[in-house]
């Protein structure tokens, strides 16, 4: 059975406002794409990587991936105007995959994914179909409608999603399908697909890290920056 890797990378960073897309940021002497790239590329149970890019940026992200990935990226592949394009380009392009290949999609966003979390995904999907990977939130959460509180979930209920999540393909494929014949589809996250459209498929919540922060806003280049000082040095991020 093969794992394969797809670091999405077609966004443009539209919260960070840079000229270019935030995944070719320079930080800490490599940009951010280069840093997820590598970390799948040196993990010992994952057979293909496949990066997903920006319109435009295809070239560049190539020379990324061969600079970083030790010859382990298959393919760059263009992705489409959401994430969730996105994933369907990547799934398109993983059509000869069998059902029961674990795919881990992943945020370029997200430099500092560990070796760790592949591990403990990987752990998971050898039991389900669909996993993914969460911390506990420190803020308290609620729904707002119209400035109003909505509802007050209790703290300890809910998890803040991080990437990677994995799939058996042949479940994640389905739910797309699902997906595809709705019109009003939306999604922020891949086991959001799978949760709404394969609501009987059990999807399994596995530790994530503190480092796996998501570049989002420009404050977060600044943290970037710090973590990425941190492993210059020797240090675990
Ligand atoms: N059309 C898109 C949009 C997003 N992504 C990827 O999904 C991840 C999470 O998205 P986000 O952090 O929102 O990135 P951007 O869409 O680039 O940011 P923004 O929403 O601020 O424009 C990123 O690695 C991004 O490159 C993608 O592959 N294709
Ligand atoms: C997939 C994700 O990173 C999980 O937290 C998040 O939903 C991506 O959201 P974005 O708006 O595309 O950054």
């Amino acid at each position: 059975m093969r794992t394969v890797a797809v670091i999405l990378a077609g966004g443009t960073g539209r919260r960070i406002g840079a000229a270019t897309p935030k995944q070719l940021l320079d930080v800490g002497g490599r940009p951010i794409l280069g840093y997820s790239v590598a970390t799948f590329a040196a993990h010992p149970a994952i057979d293909d990587v496949r990066v997903v890019m920006a319109r435009g940026h295809t070239s560049v992200a190539r020379e990324i991936a061969d600079r970083y990935g030790a010859g382990r990226v298959s393919r760059v592949i263009e992705g489409g105007a959401t994430r969730s394009e996105s994933t369907l380009a990547a799934l398109r392009d993983l059509a000869g995959e069998p059902d029961d290949t674990r795919v881990l999609l992943h945020d370029a966003a997200r430099p500092f994914v560990t070796a760790g979390i592949v591990d403990r995904c990987l752990a998971a999907l050898e039991s389900f179909e669909a996993v993914a990977v969460g911390l506990p939130t420190t803020d308290t959460v609620v729904a707002v409608e119209d400035g109003l509180v909505k509802a007050m979930p209790p703290r300890d209920t809910l998890s803040r999603f991080q990437t990677p999540q994995g799939f058996r393909i042949g479940t994640l494929r389905k739910a797309y399908e699902l997906a595809a014949a709705d019109p009003g589809f939306a999604a922020t996250d891949d086991c959001g697909v799978v949760h709404r459209y394969l609501p009987d498929v059990p999807i399994r919540v596995v530790e994530g890290d503190e480092r796996n922060l998501k570049v989002t806003h420009p404050l977060d280049i600044v943290i970037a920056e710090h973590l990425a000082g941190r492993a210059a040095d020797g240090e675990a991020p």
